[in-house]
């Protein structure tokens, strides 16, 4: 079950929010999920289920009258606000020794649940399955987009002590930059590119995906977070976005990018992770139904829910 858990109980906290990029959607995505019946598959593998609801970020949004661009930074008082919200529930889920699997929703939510997960596991690590590296700052970040965005935060970097985020992310950072690694990366701006260089950040994008075979790239990555120690006991949170998967695998995402991960090798990440016995948070972002057929929605819904299965324990043996 995982040896920082005190039982084997899953939290789902569904996060309806669109708020971190432009498209409609991606707020249906954890009633979709959930609708396909992921509660009871997690049950039928031998979890308990504790999910009360979506998270209510309409109350939220209520409060925020008027969120005006800050730089270029679009909607920045209810992401951070969501945000904030969503680190506390986390937090409160994983102090009762439960693991939160967090479904989005766009990915900025990981602002908020890897947070949640730090402020308990002090220690742990950060796997990131993207296309993308989400380590834009309100400085580099061309779309101003803040899904684009949530790992800067988290590191602390120069240019994200700014309003309204830190009246609550900490300027002494909890996730320093060595206990982080990317893998699936295949989309990155040049200003990411220069940050990932610049503090040394672990990413196997797909190049290395295809050079060392998903198999050796998950345990480089272990080795990597763990210092290359063999006890390989650090805990370990997992964020993993639907569009690291090859669009052909999960289409209906807002930033689709050919040349993805193959079914076999998103859930092979999901299956090994599990195994560590290590994982002490799940994030499954930017499922969007709403995006082209439905036949296509299905696909990457059934796929999402999957993906949930194979990081909490389903095997084919
Ligand atoms: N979570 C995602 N799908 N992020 C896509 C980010 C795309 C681009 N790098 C941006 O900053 O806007
Ligand atoms: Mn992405
Ligand atoms: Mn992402």
């Amino acid at each position: 079950m995982g040896r920082f858990l005190k039982e084997k109980t899953v939290a789902i906290v569904g996060c309806p929010f669109s708020g971190g990029q432009r498209r409609t959607g991606v707020d249906t995505g954890p009633h979709a999920l959930v609708s396909a019946g992921l509660p009871k598959q997690l049950e039928e593998l031998g979890w308990k289920v504790e999910f009360n609801g979506h998270q209510k970020f309409e109350e939220i949004g209520k409060t925020i009258t008027s969120d005006a661009d800050i730089g270029v930074m679009k909607q920045p008082r209810l992401v951070s606000a969501v945000t904030k919200a969503v680190a506390d529930t986390v937090e409160k889920h994983a102090r009762a020794g439960h693991l939160p699997l967090t479904l989005g929703g766009d990915h900025s939510l990981a602002l908020g649940t890897v947070s949640g997960s730090l402020r308990v596991h002090s220690d742990a690590a950060l796997i990131w399955i993207d296309a993308h590296a989400d380590i834009n700052t309100p400085e580099t970040t061309e779309t101003g987009n803040l899904h684009g965005c949530p790992v800067s935060f988290l590191l602390g970097l120069p240019g994200t002590d700014v309003e309204p985020f830190n009246s609550w992310v900490p300027a002494k950072p909890l996730l320093r930059s060595d206990s982080l690694v990317y893998i699936g990366l295949r989309d990155i701006d040049a200003g990411e590119r220069k940050i990932l260089r610049d503090n040394n950040i672990k990413a196997f994008s797909m190049h290395h995906v295809d050079k060392y075979g998903i198999g050796k790239v998950v345990e480089m990555a272990l080795d990597h977070v763990n210092g290359n120690s063999s006890r390989r006991d650090r805990p370990v949170h997992l964020s993993f976005d639907v569009d690291a998967l090859d669009p052909t695998v999960a289409p209906s995402t807002g930033t689709p990018v050919r040349g993805g991960l193959t079914f076999r090798e998103g859930h092979y990440i999901c299956e090994a992770l599990y195994e560590t016995g290590c994982l002490v948070a799940v994030d499954l972002m930017e499922v969007n139904p709403s995006l082209l057929e439905d036949r296509d929605a299905q696909q990457t819904i059934a796929v999402g829910c999957s993906l949930v299965r194979a990081a909490m324990g389903e095997t084919l043996l």
